[in-house]
């Protein structure tokens, strides 16, 4: 057994992946998803899509049975995120985000609003998006390093009753030691070992170390969807997490 991998983080099974559909129409969407299966990945459906499509793609992925992480982020008074949260359950999606910022009543409103339903969706906390850096969050009045920053309101949407948070893999060594094995940590900005560049994003990792970091979710977008061969990327990350359950 990995002494970094407590059996707990090992739970998500068969696959840690959710890959962003970060597509403009739902030709293109149904399209590439054709090649996918529910037991090879969760989906995200995130602004650009939903803009684009509306519910109509993320009811068929629904109904097609993927696992459907709905990324839209909300950020608004605790009425609004609460009802926005209660039409998301209703959707039947897995997973639903809002920013941690967005405050204590805000979370809590919204673990009100689906607290009845027997398909409750996972309600996540989005702490500093993985696309700042430090010379970012120092813009947006964010003083302490983006780290400690993280910690913060990943305590406080834990302490709100969310069942995890967004952040980067590598603020996710700090967040297990502070929130424990059973807090879900959904991680973006992963790019491969072979990647050229980050592009937009900053905080990165590659799949192997967040997963060892305690990663529970890699959300992955244009690593898979511009990928030669998507499928092949999303199977390499589930053997290393296999593996390492094996360990
Ligand atoms: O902090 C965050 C929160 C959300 N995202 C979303 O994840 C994917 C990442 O896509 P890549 O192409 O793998 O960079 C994208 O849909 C973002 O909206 C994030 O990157 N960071």
């Amino acid at each position: 057994m990995n002494p970094l991998i407590l059996p707990e983080y090992q739970a998500v099974t068969p696959t840690p992946v959710i890959v962003a559909l970060d597509f403009d129409n739902a030709e293109s969407t149904l399209s590439f998803v054709r090649q996918l299966d529910p037991s090879l990945c969760q989906v995200k459906v995130g602004k650009e899509l939903f803009t684009a499509t509306g519910r109509f793609l993320v009811d068929s992925l629904v109904n097609q049975g993927f696992k459907l992480f709905l990324d839209l982020k909300y950020h608004d008074i605790p009425n609004t995120v609460a009802s926005a949260c209660r039409v998301a359950a209703d959707m039947g999606v897995w997973m639903v985000d809002m920013h941690a910022c967005g405050g204590r009543r805000q979370m809590e409103a919204a673990v009100e609003a689906v607290a009845n339903y027997t398909h409750k969706p996972l309600l996540i906390g989005v702490t500093v998006l993985t696309s700042m850096d430090e010379a970012d969050a120092r813009e947006v009045g964010i003083t302490k390093p983006i780290a400690e920053h993280v910690v913060d309101l990943a305590s406080l949407a834990k302490s709100s009753g969310l069942d995890g948070v967004v952040c980067s893999a590598q603020e996710a060594g700090m967040l297990r030691q502070a929130l424990g094995k059973e807090f879900l940590l959904v991680t973006p900005g992963i790019r491969l070992p072979n990647a050229q560049n980050s592009d937009d994003q900053r905080r990165i990792m590659i799949p192997q170390d967040a997963l060892t970091a305690g990663s529970s979710y890699l959300v992955m977008g244009r690593p898979v969807t511009q990928a030669q061969n998507p499928v092949a990327v999303i199977r390499d990350v589930n053997a290393i997490a296999m593996a390492m359950n094996a360990q």
